[in-house]
């Protein structure tokens, strides 16, 4: 569709001779948040690593905000924020620090003590990153891609390890941020996340994205293989399973 501002097409990917994605396609457009499913190895945090430019696709077409990040690194960055599970900074550089640092990378960047306090991070602004617990490392991930003011992000596992108050202040500020415009790619593995905030949803299975829609469509979908089917979680459960049956 014209208007995406992430449009993936048939990628595929291999990695040490492996093909690790075989058949990838989704859209994102303005506004909208894009919850990307999977069991584990799937190929949800590689599809990311193709949209930060990082990897480079054996085929298919991967455009963010109409160009190849991987032949244009540098401008795909300045758009788009990433959340990745393999963030690591230096053990000595503190919070805020880190958080300035990365702020300063762009034109307009969000108020640091604001975005601090956005992800609970207002009172641990002084603590070095190697202090910081798992939960306070993933929110500090979360305020590194956002501190740009980004017009798309990809959260890989964003709530991951985070306690209930942390995730709905997160979440909070994620649907705050959508309302401005922000475009999301929601790598999870909390259903009731996706259900709740996701506009639409693609799974991916094997390398291969086999089912998306809304979350109300995929319900919709799974129900009538099963009329047991309630919510996401169910129906993601199985349709996972009528494709782990008959893999296309
Ligand atoms: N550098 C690499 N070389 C070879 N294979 C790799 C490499 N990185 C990842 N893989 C393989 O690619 C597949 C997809 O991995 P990926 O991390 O994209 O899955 P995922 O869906 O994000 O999984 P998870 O939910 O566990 O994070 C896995 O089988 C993994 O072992």
């Amino acid at each position: 569709m014209s208007t995406a501002v992430i449009d993936v097409q048939n990628l595929a990917v291999r990695l040490a001779g492996k093909p690790v994605l075989r058949d990838v396609s989704f859209t994102v457009g303005k506004g909208e948040i894009l919850g990307l499913l999977g069991p584990n190895g799937a190929g949800k945090s590689t599809t990311a690593e193709c949209l930060t430019g990082a990897l480079r696709p054996e085929s298919g077409r991967v455009r963010v905000s109409g160009l190849d990040p991987h032949r244009h690194p540098a401008e795909t960055r300045k758009t788009v924020g990433y959340q990745l599970q393999s963030a690591q900074l230096p053990p000595a550089l503190r919070v805020r620090e880190a958080i300035e640092l990365f702020a300063s990378f762009y034109p307009a960047p969000q108020d640091v003590p604001v975005l601090l306090d956005a992800v609970g991070l207002g009172s641990a602004w002084a603590t070095p990153y190697g202090r910081l617990s798992g939960g306070q490392q993933q929110r500090l991930s979360i305020a590194l891609a956002l501190v740009g003011n980004p017009r798309i992000v990809v959260l890989d596992e964003l709530t991951t390890g985070l306690d209930p108050e942390g995730r709905r202040d997160i979440l909070h500020l994620i649907r705050r941020m959508r309302e401005e415009g922000l475009s999301v790619v929601l790598i999870t593995h909390f259903m009731d996340e996706a259900q709740r905030l996701c506009d639409r949803v693609a799974v991916i299975y094997n390398g291969r994205t086999f089912a998306a829609g809304t979350p109300q469509e995929l319900v919709a979908a799974a129900r009538r293989q099963d009329p047991a089917v309630q919510d996401l979680a169910d129906a993601y459960l199985g349709l996972l399973e009528t494709q782990r049956r008959n893999p296309s």
